[in-house]
């Protein structure tokens, strides 16, 4: 029997592939993309396997063998590899830690029961084909015209749409898939969206508009068994439409002709740990890598992405008008909170405001991004502050649960009766979070029915989804959220948004808050007004609470006009030298105290130099210490992407040779800094 020498990608932060020996049966050959069993450090582990040779360099008394290979999986393919490895370059790790975490739990564990039971069960499933849509409704000119050019398009073509809240982006993916579809009959599509709690509704649009054709939808819910069929059901081609989270911008799609990325500008495509990847940025490296076209679509388009289709990069395709006829975008006011000082957070103008929607019977939601019932609790006669012993930060009162709770630690503890400090008995919440909104609502609106949703409403499996289904069935006359209802949701109720408490956002030290807050008020205000204006009926509103009415933020917002507004801050960046005009990465380092990452941090910077990359000073992060631990970081700045991606790659080498016991990662492209 011939031998020969599988190369195999790893799930270890080494950054090697690992030669295995292995004895090829004639005709049943390995294939590279294959998974396979292997020996690693007194462990057995499943790796991919990235090469196959005849030689190995390693001796042949140390080389060990395959235990073996899962050969009833169709091997990924070479594009999915080079997926894959090219978001193992960009974002400095491993193949292996990379590419095997993208893959399902299932495929990745020891025995292969679940493997040969998903494709037992996708073998039985009927996988209809049949893309004719049912029921398309007509589009207008500027929907029709944005429809036709994602459909239509071939080869790489990255567009924008960039359709106003409510101008009907979802018909125009849908339509677009349905001429993809209608050319390609065994065409894929992959559909992303930021956030979980939107993909029933939009699972529920596509089913209904393409019954003859198998949706899979891959995000974090699943459970693993299910998560291992849809994976399957998409490498294996019959799931046709795949709906999911930033996770799934991995999935093994090997006919895949269309990317659609919604909401697109939305923070959330950015995973924040681990590899810390940005799945819009490696969807339009996948569609240009396949020559497939691509939309990205949002009311409030990020500004790298709207500064790629000012420069003609990316097609832009606008909606500048609601879909529904009659439907207006909102009326948007500012409160000034000088004058009309507020009861228990609320002003006398949103209280008339709820009390009118609640006689018209409409509905209102109140928007603050805040959760918990004050967000600290102090001693009036000492001074003293729920601090979280652990971290930087406040002890949040959750009063319904009794609970004084870390937001970042989650440490948890019972409210206390007296000042730890002086004994004092009158502590005091301190500020206002929407269990608290909630609790003064009630008492105010005793008849209505008032409802909260946010992370800590909403634990139990299912409940976000419950909870979106009563709002739907008009069953909830006030809503108070979070930005977990601010984001895509289409309730065609509700004719009134309250913006509590936005200014903070306003004198932040990130340079990105003002986008953000720009773009979150936009999406907030436009759940308000999205059915057709009743007869003789008044518009819709927005009212936002403020102490700084005045400011040119909060002007756009009342303007609808994110095109100057983005036009602005563009040319801020540029002068300013900040991305998307500048190319980042962030060293972080992790240790117990603050001086040992500082100066692993100065070890780091001392280690290289190189010409048009800035390495600034290492500084303390704003939230210094997470859960005992503390943290810094430093900068890297260039003005030319592959100088710094060149650069990154000699450091990361350099950073590992260090070999110290400082925790330390580096995010290319971060967020938040
Ligand atoms: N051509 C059309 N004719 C009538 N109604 C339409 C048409 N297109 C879309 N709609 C309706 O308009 C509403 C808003 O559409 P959709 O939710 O897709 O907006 P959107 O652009 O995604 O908004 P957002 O950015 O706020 O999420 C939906 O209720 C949808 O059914
Ligand atoms: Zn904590």
């Amino acid at each position: 029997m011939a031998h020969c020498i599988l190369r195999i990608a790893l799930d270890t932060p080494l950054n090697a592939v690992f030669d295995y020996r292995w004895a090829c049966e004639p005709g049943q050959e390995p294939l590279v993309g294959q998974l396979a069993l292997v020996p690693f450090a007194r462990r057995e582990v499943v790796g991919l396997i990235v090469a196959i040779a005849q030689e190995s360099e390693v001796a042949e008394d140390k080389l060990k063998d395959a235990l073996a290979v899962r050969s009833q999986l169709a091997p990924l393919s070479a594009q999915w590899l080079a997926l894959a490895g090219f978001a193992a370059d960009y974002y400095q790790r491993p193949l292996g830690e990379v590419a095997l975490p993208g893959l399902p739990k299932n495929l990745r564990v020891l025995t292969t029961v679940a493997l040969d039971r998903a494709i037992k069960k996708l073998g039985k499933l009927e996988a209809p084909h049949d893309p004719t849509p049912a029921g398309m409704p007509v589009l207008n000119p500027a929907q029709q015209a944005a429809a036709d050019c994602i459909g239509s398009a071939t080869g790489f073509q990255p567009a924008l749409l960039y359709g106003v809240t409510g101008s009907g982006k979802t018909e125009v993916y849908l339509q677009a898939c349905a001429q993809v579809l209608a050319r390609d009959p065994a065409a894929q599509i992959l559909i992303l969206v930021p956030e979980i709690n939107l993909t029933p509704q939009l699972e529920g649009n596509i089913r209904a508009r393409f019954p003859g054709l198998m949706l899979a939808t891959l995000h974090s819910s699943l459970s693993e068994g299910e998560r291992m069929l849809h994976w399957l059901a998409a490498h294996e081609g019959k799931a046709r439409i795949v709906l999911g989270t930033r996770l799934s911008i991995l999935a093994s799609l090997p006919r895949l002709q269309l990317i659609v990325i919604d909401e697109e500008h939305d923070p959330s495509y950015k995973q924040q740990e681990g590899l810390r990847y940005s799945a819009r940025d490696l969807a339009v490296w996948r569609a240009w890598q396949l020559r497939i076209p691509i939309v990205l679509g949002s009311a409030t388009p990020s500004l790298e992405s709207w500064h790629h289709a000012q420069s003609g990069r990316y097609r832009l395709l606008e909606l500048r008008e609601r879909a529904v006829q009659q439907a207006v975008l909102p009326t948007v006011k500012l409160i000034d909170l000088e004058r009309d000082k507020p009861r228990d957070g609320l002003s006398a103008n949103l209280l008339a405001a709820l009390r009118q929607r609640m006689a018209r019977g409409e509905q209102s939601l109140l928007f603050l991004n805040r959760r918990g019932y004050a967000p600290v609790i102090c001693c009036e006669s000492c001074g003293w502050v729920s601090e979280c012993k652990r971290c930087t930060a406040h002890m949040v009162l959750h009063r319904p649960e009794h609970r004084l709770r870390c937001h970042h630690c989650s440490l948890e503890l019972r409210i206390p009766r007296h000042c730890p400090d002086c004994g004092n008995v009158d502590l005091q919440p301190v500020g206002r979070g929407t269990q608290r909104i909630e609790e003064a609502l009630q008492q105010m609106f005793p008849e209505a029915r008032i409802l909260r949703i946010d992370a800590d409403s909403t634990r139990r499996k299912g409940s976000a989804q419950q909870a979106f289904d009563t709002v739907h069935r008009g069953e909830v006359d006030i809503l108070i959220g979070t930005q977990m209802v601010a984001k895509g949701h289409d309730f065609k109720k509700l004719t009134l948004v309250g913006i509590l408490n936005p200014d903070a956002a306003l004198f932040s030290q990130d340079y990105r808050a003002s986008e953000r807050l720009f773009a979150q008020l936009m999406q907030v205000a436009g759940r308000a007004g999205r059915a057709a204006q009743k007869e003789g009926g008044s518009p819709s509103e927005v009212l936002i609470q403020t102490r700084y009415a005045r400011h040119p933020l909060y002007g756009a917002v009342v303007a609808h006009d994110f095109d100057h507004f983005a036009s602005a801050l563009l040319a801020e960046r540029a002068q300013a030298d900040l991305p998307p005009y500048l190319f980042q990465a962030l060293l972080r380092a992790e240790a117990a105290e603050l001086a040992v990452a500082l100066d692993f941090l100065r070890a780091a910077r001392a280690c290289t130099a190189h010409e048009g990359i800035t390495v600034n000073e290492p500084i303390p992060m704003s939230m210094t210490r997470v859960h005992n631990v503390e943290r810094a970081q430093l900068l890297v700045e260039s003005a030319s992407r592959p100088a710094l991606q060149a650069f990154l790659k000699e450091w990361t080498a350099a950073l590992r040779a260090l070999k110290t016991r400082v925790k330390w990662s580096l995010e290319v492209d971060p967020l938040d800094i």
